[in-house]
């Protein structure tokens, strides 16, 4: 059985156990299975049914001696997807299909299952085979699931992991979240799908836990299409969510009398998912999760608000292109030492601030920071050595940690009294605030240090992991078991001169213990004394009483020792428990310091300035540049600095116009970067900055596809152009490129024409328009706080060239054409386009109004109906032909007609016109 055993362990991560599985279990004396009536399976196959009874959505890991076993579909999917070889147990019609990983090596399998959304349900063996009769118990132990990750392996050092819990009812959705690894825990509640969505989109969770039999209904279904990373669905026990029970539970397991400090009184959705979610982590961790000890929730007002799309558009956290780091703000602004600091890097750059004090406070801090390059460097330094100090806590409160976390934990406390020195020291107030929480834990960083080597094994169960001296008893049990191994050596050689023997060897076996081993060749000298245990196919193995009475000495020394320092191990687990709230506060600590160093490193490297942040309505930034694109030109080129300026009283809404490629849509994006980094606390990228406090921030970028949601690009345009328009505030920043691109030129410009006017009436909010409707800047006539600005270009020998300067006025053409030349359009083509331009410019118009664009120049002719008028900007041709006798009607058209004055008219007023024309006509 043990030579079973120990094949097994020593094979590659794809050996399964052969088809037709005959070896009864590890110390259990099963009967074989052979070939039976799956009705009669053995007792482990029938112990194994019922744990995968109380685990059906989860594959089950199930603990076989070395090995974790997978039977029946999660061996055929697991197989599968870990490429693994899928076998049998049993044959023929009864065969059970299965798989295995080996023990040391699940990790990385476990993750790739969870990575593919699956849950994963850990059953471990919890007697000794052999301790007592029947098999051996088991249980599962832990279910790993996208939202309840512990393990680096699937952990990214710098994003965070959450799981939400969402329900909803009459008054809106209650949602939760939690990190399991950090113990971080939020709960917020929403009025509708969209608030729900933007708050939820600020973490991007990996799981979504909602109530049971609810996994298809249309809220989830929803939810899931709008994050921009869909989450695994998980459900949970509806009365999990029940208000009153999750508020007991809550209770209970912070110890508090009422939620009330939790902000939870008169919220009983946010309860109902708060309750849910840590009910969660309990059930699968199976650990009472000391180490979530706080609980807040999040306002809406106290945060700038951004929705999913809008952050997406402006590439906050991640790129377009491929949904990277590189390439968003994130990527350029987090120059993080510590994962703790990354991913509060992150939360502040999704969720930036509206409270000026605090604000304040960070750029003070980042002031001073930016100021001492040298020590600023130092912080670097130690921070670096600081460890993940929230999610090494995580680990080893829920039971998951090893002895190597102890000593990352200890090493990392070690560097914090240095870090708070260095805090302590500041001048600015948050600075010196992080001091405090850094100094609170020397005993434990001693202890831990005290308590475990220098490198200790990642599997705790063998022991070799408290370091010499920390425990007396311990001492003597290793000296005991080191010396016991000299005695038996010293034994060997006696045994080799007594006997004549010089190959004689004393070995070690699980099965047999110590033994004597001597070749067939040389049994003729054995003594009487020698005991014969086993032949083996070259060798005979013998005992003495001797060898015995070491062996027992020795052996219970190494189990003894191996007991013990597990105990430790726990002592000092439960002192890393006791610390959690300290510990906790301490990251914190450690991660705003991080995160400030980095937004200081950022303003010294890159040039950054401090923004003046107020609560006026205003913006004014004068020499700005894009945070991203700036970093990404190549050699050579270099960002051309632009000013914008922003005010209620008379330039609310720029419109921006400018060929393609001009830099519109980077001079507008620049502009609510800027804001959004202002808010964050950073410096921003701009010779001077001043920026009234926003209270979201809108964009409507690009014409973005979703056919996933079954919506037209146009659809998708004017959907969030309706949420803009119905949500923006005078305190808002608006972005606005390009209305109305996605359908036909009257309509978008009708469209964009109509967005804008209420924008400026009725929203107020501060606004960038980028257009290619070049008839929007007869807006600025028609309103007072409507400002026109263009990119400016040079014409030079037949080619455009890009100032990237903004500078007042409206752009004439957009160079669309140069544009597309420059793109490589055949030349045939670019001539073509340039004739068909020709022609709609001149305005000409055929029978129905439309103008005569397929018309080739050689064969264009005269107008037959030139009385009619162009629309948007064509002149209307001189009357050529002689007119019929004119019904009344037709009269009263032509009175109309030529008391307009069309110079004065928006084109919305020409298309009243026309209505009212074609209304008089009949
Ligand atoms: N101020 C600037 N300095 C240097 N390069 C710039 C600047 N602004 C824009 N660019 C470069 O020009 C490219 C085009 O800019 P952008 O996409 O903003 O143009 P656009 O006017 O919005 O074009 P389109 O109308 O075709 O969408 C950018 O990718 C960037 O590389």
């Amino acid at each position: 059985m043990a030579v079973t055993q120990q094949t097994k362990t020593g094979k590659a991560a794809d050996v399964v156990l052969p088809e037709e599985d005959t070896t009864p279990e590890v110390g259990t004396g099963e009967a074989p299975a052979g070939a039976r009536e799956i009705a009669s399976l053995t007792p482990m196959m029938r112990q194994y049914l019922e744990v995968k009874a109380l685990h059906p959505d989860t594959v089950l890991f199930f603990r076989l001696g070395d090995f974790y076993e997978m039977f029946f579909e999660d061996a055929v999917k697991a197989s599968e997807l870990l490429q693994i070889t899928l076998t049998a147990r049993a044959k023929g019609a009864d065969k059970i299909p299965m798989c295995g990983v080996p023990y040391h090596s699940s990790r990385r399998y476990i993750a790739k299952l969870v990575e593919h959304g699956l849950k994963v349900a850990i059953c471990e063996q919890v007697t000794e085979p052999g301790a007592g009769p029947g098999i051996v118990q088991r249980e599962v132990t832990r279910v790993i699931t996208p939202g309840m990750v512990l393990d680096d392996e699937v952990l990214e050092p710098q994003a965070s992991n959450f799981l939400a819990a969402v329900c909803w009812g009459e008054a809106g959705f209650g949602a939760a979240l939690l990190e399991a690894s950090t113990g971080e825990f939020y709960t917020f509640e929403a009025q509708g799908l969209s608030e729900l969505v933007e708050g939820l989109s600020r973490v991007e969770p990996r799981e979504l836990l909602v109530p049971q039999g609810m996994r298809d209904a249309p809220e989830v279904v929803q939810v899931c299409q709008r994050l921009s990373r869909v989450p695994a669905v998980a459900e949970g026990e509806g009365a999990a969510f029940e208000h009153t029970r999750a508020a007991a539970f809550l209770r209970s397991h912070f110890n508090v009398q009422s939620l009330s400090a939790f902000g939870l009184d008169g919220s009983p959705l946010a309860t109902g998912a708060a309750g849910a979610a840590l009910r969660y982590l309990k059930d699968t961790q199976k650990t009472p999760a000391a180490h979530v000890d706080r609980l807040s929730r999040q306002e809406r007002a106290g945060c700038l608000v951004m929705d999913e799309s809008s952050r997406g558009n402006l590439e906050v956290l991640k790129s377009l292109r491929d949904g990277g780091r590189k390439g968003s703000l994130l990527g350029v602004l987090d120059r993080t030492a510590t994962g703790l600091g990354a991913r509060k890097l992150a939360r502040w750059l999704s969720a930036p601030l509206c409270s000026l004090p605090e604000i304040e406070a960070r750029l003070d801090a980042v002031e001073e920071l930016s100021g001492k390059s040298v020590w600023r460097e130092e912080l670097v330094a130690t921070l670096k050595e600081v460890g993940d100090l929230e999610r090494l806590c995580g680990r080893l409160s829920l039971g998951a940690g090893n002895a190597r976390d102890l000593r990352a934990l200890g090493l990392s406390l070690t560097q914090l009294p240095k870090l708070g020195a260095a805090l302590a020291r500041c001048d600015a107030g948050l600075l010196k605030s992080l001091a405090g929480p850094l100094g609170a834990l020397p005993e434990l960083a001693d202890l831990l240090m005290r308590a475990v080597t220098d490198e200790p094994p990642v599997v705790i169960r063998d022991g070799g992991f408290i370091r010499q001296g920390y425990h007396a008893e311990l001492d003597d049990l290793v000296a005991l078991s080191t010396t016991g191994k000299d005695y038996l050596l010293k034994l060997e050689q006696r045994e080799k001169d007594r006997t004549g023997i010089s190959s004689l060897k004393i070995r070690y076996n699980k099965v047999f213990g110590y033994y004597l081993e001597v070749t067939k060749a040389n049994l003729h000298a054995v003594p009487k004394d020698y005991i014969r245990k086993q032949t083996t196919v070259g060798a005979e193995r013998f005992v003495t009483e001797e060898l015995k009475e070491y062996e027992e000495k020795v052996l219970t020394a190494e189990e003894r020792r191996v007991v013990l320092e597990l105990q430790l191990f726990e002592e000092l687990r439960t002192k890393v428990i006791a610390a959690a709230p300290r510990i906790r506060s301490a990251a914190e600590a450690v991660a705003t310091a991080d995160a400030l160093v980095s937004f200081a490193r950022c303003a010294a490297e890159y040039g950054y300035t401090r923004p003046q942040v107020d609560s006026g309505e205003g913006l004014t930034i004068t020499g700005g540049r894009h945070p991203v694109v700036e970093r990404m030109l190549g050699a050579g080129e270099s960002f051309v600095p632009n000013d914008v300026r922003l005010d209620p009283e008379d330039a609310q809404l720029l419109v921006i116009t400018g060929p393609n490629m001009a830099g519109k849509s980077t001079v507008m994006r620049q502009v609510a970067l800027t804001a959004l980094m202002a808010q964050a606390g950073s410096f921003v990228p701009a010779k001077a900055a001043r920026i009234g406090l926003c209270d979201r921030i809108f964009t409507r970028v690009g014409a973005a596809d979703n056919l996933a949601r079954g919506q037209s690009t146009f659809m998708v345009e004017m959907t969030e152009t309706s949420h803009i328009l119905h949500h923006a505030t005078n305190k808002s920043l608006v972005i606005l490129d390009e209305i109305g691109r996605g359908t036909s030129t009257f309509d978008g410009l009708s469209i964009a024409w109509a967005v804008a006017e209420h924008i400026h009436d009725k929203v107020g909010a501060r606004s960038l328009f980028a257009t290619h409707y070049h008839e929007l800047v007869d807006l600025a006539r028609e309103r007072p706080r409507v400002k026109n600005l263009c990119i400016a270009v040079k014409e030079q020998g037949g080619k455009v060239i890009f100032l990237r300067k903004l500078i007042p006025g409206g752009a004439s053409r957009s160079y669309g054409i140069e544009v597309a030349k420059l793109a490589g359009l055949p030349p045939e083509v670019v001539s073509r386009a340039r004739e068909l331009l020709q022609n709609l410019e001149s305005g000409e118009l055929d029978d129905a109004g439309r103008p005569r664009v397929a018309v080739r120049s050689t064969k264009r002719a005269a107008p037959a109906n030139a009385g009619q008028l162009g629309l948007f900007g064509g002149a209307p041709a001189p009357a050529a032909v002689a007119a019929p006798p004119v019904p009344p009607a037709h009269a009263e058209v032509l009175e109309s007609l030529k008391a307009a004055s069309i110079d004065r008219m928006t084109p919305l007023d020409a298309l009243n016109l026309l209505a009212k024309l074609k209304q008089t006509l009949g």
